[in-house]
């Protein structure tokens, strides 16, 4: 087979693709994916020295990521969170250590410990609560969600909404920092060597961390608190802390330790955060140019449920909604990229040479758009889950279609472990939204014609999300309203519920300019600022070994002399000549 024995550093096996300047800031699944139909189903691209590959076939990723997992589950170098794989604060980004391997059984434990309780009715509760905001103020949907989802996983991890918000700016800061065009050294990896004196990235990654570990400590003591007074709420940490009273010594030390455990809710805290609110976010934009899905589902629940708003309970009689959430994901990928593994020896696919060391990302966008089983890929359409005549249908439909084993939550062994939360989530919310609403164009009030909605206008980030769009939401009727007012009133937590966690020693760090404004105005602007620095990169012609440091492994300070220098006034030239770059300071 062509490719097979060559050595490492002859992998002309694989068709090699364009530069770094080549792929766009934003939505660059799309340039990976028109690359895929170029180059084929799996192809590399060189970056700064490392092998980056792209598959855009599910069988491929299966084949590799899946059943070659012993040596392709390994996670690589983010160069702007440079001990990702070793610092145990993020399960998902560790390499394949022990820490890993521990980390990732409790949270399998804590997961499946709360879906065996349906998720405490957490996600209900908050459903309830958002339909009446988006009833009283559906041009602020964005808030909405992001509260509906940073409220729900608060609850779940420590008992209570109180820290959804701060959670959410820690986390967002956290998604620019691991983010290829969130943060330059992400991509032009030899910016990490920076002094944090002159990074303006890590100087933003350690104020934001500190601040998001003061919010984890103190969760985690009000619970303990809590516990301690017969009074706390279930949630995972305290399924932890639980175990820790055991009267049984070997369960007493099964799961590691509280600051460990600490981490590791954390980090389930911040993915539910950043995830969920991208396919409510699709499901409305699809509402918007499918009305005909829409009337369908709506015409299911009410011969269904008649007047009643669905509940997790009636899963089993509701497969259209549960084939819109499963199509949503398929339709707008959350993660379009994917989250990369990392290969940890020399491998031979098909005759192509992958080299140890390899970054070998699942293109979730490429992989929704393979006609052989997705035919008509870039339509909407809810039947590909529910006909025989579709090469996705599967029986029974009281189960099928769901979310287990989905390709868009990832292969092998680093699936992603969320998939009880987020398909409760997605079932409440977009059945809530279309038994109360039916989702429209706006119309213009003085020509009467529609105002026109993006098509597929998404933010770069690793999680993406459309760009904000006007829609109408209309109530369906006078009843569902007052049904939404009760809901809402019932969903209410009584006054001065959860003071004692002491959330205002949290409020100096998000007045600071560190983590912005997290409207969408500061958003657009440093949307801006990036593009216009990676335009100046891309302008910029000298050849990158000149900046490359001598070795991997080298700290800040570790650079010779003549290195360092070029660095940093490469670095300061560009910053100068793109006005407003220190906004990430
Ligand atoms: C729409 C929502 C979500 C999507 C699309 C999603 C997708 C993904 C993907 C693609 C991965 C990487 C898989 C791989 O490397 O092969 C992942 C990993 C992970 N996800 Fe999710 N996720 C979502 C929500 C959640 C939620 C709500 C949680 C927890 C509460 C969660 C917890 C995790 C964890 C812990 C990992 C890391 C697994 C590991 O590295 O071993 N995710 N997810």
């Amino acid at each position: 087979m062509p490719g097979l024995e060559r050595p490492a550093d002859h992998v002309s096996g694989l068709p090699l693709i364009g530069r770094v300047h080549d792929v766009p800031v934003n939505a660059s699944w799309l340039k990976f994916y028109e690359w895929s139909k170029k180059y084929g189903p799996i192809y590399r691209m060189e970056i700064f020295g490392t092998v980056h590959v792209w598959i855009s076939s599910e069988a491929i990723a299966r084949e590799l990521l899946s059943k070659r997992g012993a040596i392709y589950s390994d996670r690589p170098l983010i160069p702007n969170l440079p001990d990702n794989r070793t610092s145990g604060d993020y399960l998902a980004l560790l390499g394949r250590t022990e820490t890993w391997k521990r980390q990732r059984k409790l949270c399998n434990h804590l997961m499946h410990v709360s879906a065996m309780a349906s998720l405490y009715s957490y996600p209900t509760h908050e459903r309830d609560r958002f339909l009446y905001h988006m009833y009283r103020d559906p041009g602020n949907y964005l808030e909405w969600i992001e509260q509906f989802t940073s409220r729900t996983v608060s609850r779940l991890s420590w008992g209570t909404p109180r820290p959804a918000q701060v959670l959410r700016h820690t986390t967002f800061g956290l998604l620019e920092t691991i983010s290829p065009s969130g943060a330059l050294p992400n991509v032009v990896s030899f910016l990490r060597h920076l002094p944090a004196a002159l990074s303006p990235w890590k100087k933003k990654e350690r104020a934001r961390h500190a601040l998001e570990d003061r919010l984890f400590h103190a969760n985690v003591g009000f619970v303990a608190q809590r516990l301690v007074a017969g009074s706390a709420r279930p949630s995972f940490i305290r399924t932890f802390l639980e175990t820790k009273s055991s009267a049984d010594t070997r369960e007493r030390a099964r799961w590691g330790d509280q600051d460990e455990a600490m981490h590791v809710v954390g980090l389930m805290a911040i993915a539910g955060a950043l995830t969920i609110g991208s396919p409510i976010q699709s499901y409305l934009l699809a509402m918007c140019h499918y009305p005909e899905w829409q009337k369908a589902l709506q015409d299911q629940l009410d011969e269904e449920l008649g007047d009643r708003c669905p509940q997790w309970e009636d899963r089993e009689r509701l497969p259209l909604l549960r084939a819109v959430v499963k199509e949503v994901i398929r339709w707008r990928p959350p993660v379009p990229t994917g989250i990369p593994h990392a290969v940890e020896q020399d491998d031979v696919y098909n005759g192509y040479f992958i080299p140890a060391g390899a970054t070998i990302h699942a293109l979730e966008w490429g992989i929704t758009r393979d006609e052989t089983m997705y035919p008509d890929a870039e339509t909407f359409n809810p039947a590909r889950w529910l006909d025989p005549a579709y090469p996705t249908y599967r029986e029974p439909l009281t189960q099928h279609p769901n979310l287990s084993g989905f390709s868009q939550f990832g292969f092998g062994r680093r699936t992603c472990q969320g998939i009880p939360v987020v398909e409760q989530d997605l079932f409440l919310t977009m059945g809530g939204l279309a038994w109360a609403f039916t989702i429209r164009k706006k119309r213009d009030p003085v020509t009467g014609t529609e105002i026109p909605v993006h098509w597929n206008d998404y933010t770069p980030l690793l999680i993406a999300k459309p760009a904000r769009f006007p829609f109408d939401a209309v109530p369906r009727s006078p009843d569902r309203i007052d049904r939404m007012r009760e809901m809402y009133d019932a969903a209410r937590d009584p006054p001065g519920a959860d003071a004692d966690l002491d959330l205002t020693q949290f409020q100096p760090d998000l007045g600071s300019r560190v983590f912005g404004d997290l409207g969408a105005d500061a958003d657009a602007d440093n949307a801006e600022i990036k593009e216009r620095l990676w335009a100046e990169l891309a302008a910029d012609d000298s050849p990158s070994s000149v900046l490359t440091p001598q070795s991997d492994s080298a700290e800040d300070g570790d650079l010779e002399a003549g290195t360092w220098g070029r660095v940093v006034s490469k670095v300061a030239a560009m910053m100068a000549r793109v006005p407003g770059a220190w906004i990430f300071d």
